[in-house]
């Protein structure tokens, strides 16, 4: 049962999220819960459930408000696996008797030439090189369940990107939130004016990575699972005065929008106290699909969307060559605070500079003089609408009973104009011709 994702709620009305005062709720073993509740019900009504795992297999905590036990369930202690994960690394990384390292992909574990013997059926990597233990994601494989990790790596094209717009903006720190084969790919081309620190829910970068450069981490409820790594990662995040550190987070597009903002500001506040600065929001980089854009924006308005398109090597859908969205490519992109205009997208790669939005935008994406911006979001070539006063996808028609453009022929124009969203302000509750803010 898929609760949780925001399309679900669109869809079957109002599951709200509560996630603010976190720490007070009960735990499950991945960090203090979520309440989720019917708006038309109220919280009392609601239960409580695992911020990181969106499928009860995966994580079987789900309480009812109303059954809580405080005694049951809020003093609940979960071990933590941490340390020995952590001593796991320690004898991996320690040459004194034994040199070559092994890994076995079928137990998930770190080896050593003595440990092989119980995991000679097993699918064995022997003697791992010196640039497969730099990025372990070059072999680890990908946790990719959507409900779970979602574990979809970039490829090297969307990696290079991101180098190139760390370098314009000159970071000197970055957080990685969810982005291990960003950390991995930093970590060793970036390494002389960089600094990458991973946090991520993954537990086999223990083994790769000490804790100067990797928490074990849940972004849904800004939750450390070790008290020795949220102190190191504490350090990381004081800079100099020259310095400037990014946030970068690809969270699994499953996860609701709420939690992660939630966690964004937490970890902004955190950043700003440590440094005494005042307050502001870190600059950050979102990776998430075009059509969240409304969920992102509703909670925080400084976010806007760059038309470069996110690649994914082991994601058949989430690719330029995928067949769900081959025409279009892929539907991921980045949302930022940092202004668009300040984001070189790559010329050969199908973008153009628009002189008239003064930013990168995508080859297709035209600028509209009408709308006096470059309208596309779905890499389609969108087309004004006179009737509308806005750019449309190119396949909607424009119906009379609902006076907007539509996907849909035959739809049932009651139905359809209760649920909409204004195209041009974004809110719900009025359609275009009646937009507030339509200009033409
Ligand atoms: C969509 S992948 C992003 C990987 C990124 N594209 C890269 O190549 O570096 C999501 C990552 O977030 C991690 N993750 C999933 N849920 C998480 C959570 N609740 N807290 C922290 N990390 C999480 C996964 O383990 C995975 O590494
Ligand atoms: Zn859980
Ligand atoms: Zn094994
Ligand atoms: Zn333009
Ligand atoms: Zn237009
Ligand atoms: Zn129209
Ligand atoms: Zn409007």
């Amino acid at each position: 049962m898929t609760l949780y994702t925001q399309q679900t709620t669109e869809q079957s009305g109002k599951l709200l999220i509560k996630c603010e005062d976190e720490t007070r709720h009960p735990r499950c073993p991945h960090g203090p819960t979520l309440l989720f509740y019917m708006k038309d019900k109220g919280p009392e009504e609601g239960f409580y459930a695992c911020a990181a795992y969106r499928d009860r297999k995966l994580c079987s905590y789900n309480v009812p408000v109303k059954d809580l036990n405080s005694k049951q369930h809020l003093n609940r202690v979960y071990y933590n696996l941490s340390r020995e994960y952590r001593a796991i690394r320690e004898k991996f990384w320690d040459e004194t008797y034994e040199k070559e390292k092994h890994y076995c992909l079928t137990c998930n574990v770190p080896l050593k030439e003595s440990d092989l013997q119980p995991h000679s059926e097993h699918s064995l990597l022997r003697s791992l090189s010196e640039n497969n233990l730099k990025d372990p994601t070059s072999f680890l494989l990908p946790i990719n369940n959507d409900k779970g990790n979602a574990q979809y790596y970039f490829d090297l094209k969307a990696l290079q990107f991101f180098e190139g717009c760390l370098r314009k903006l000159e970071i000197s720190k970055i957080l990685c939130m969810g982005a291990p084969r960003l950390h991995g790919y930093l970590r060793n081309h970036c390494k002389n004016w960089l600094q990458s620190f991973l946090l991520d829910l993954d537990h086999r970068f223990h083994y790769f990575y000490d804790d100067e450069e990797f928490a074990w981490y849940n972004m849904c409820n800004n939750f450390f699972f070790d008290e020795c790594q949220r102190r190191k990662f504490i350090r990381f995040l004081k800079i100099k005065s020259s310095q400037r550190l990014l946030l970068f987070t690809d969270p699994p597009f499953g996860c609701r929008t709420e939690p992660i903002i939630n966690t964004l500001r937490e970890l902004s506040k955190l950043f700003n106290e440590i440094n005494h600065l005042p307050h502001q929001p870190l600059p950050i980089f979102w990776v998430f699909p075009y059509f969240s854009e409304q969920y992102i924006q509703a909670e925080c308005s400084a976010f806007e969307m760059c038309d470069y398109k996110v690649n994914y090597i082991n994601h058949l859908s989430y690719t330029d060559n995928g067949h769900k969205f081959r025409k279009l490519g892929s539907p991921v992109r980045l949302f930022t605070n940092v202004p668009l205009g300040l984001l070189k997208l790559p010329v050969g790669e199908g973008y153009k500079y628009c002189a008239r939005c003064e930013r990168y935008t995508a080859l297709e994406n035209r600028h509209c003089n009408k709308c006096n911006k470059c309208p596309s979001k779905n890499g389609a070539t969108y087309r004004h609408c006179l009737h509308c006063g806005t750019c449309v996808k190119p396949y909607y028609i424009h119906c009379g009973d609902c006076h907007r453009c539509t996907q849909k022929e035959g739809h049932n124009c009651v139905e359809y104009q209760a649920k909409q969203r204004c195209r041009i302000c974004g809110k719900q509750g009025h359609t275009e011709p009646k937009c507030s803010l339509r200009k033409t």
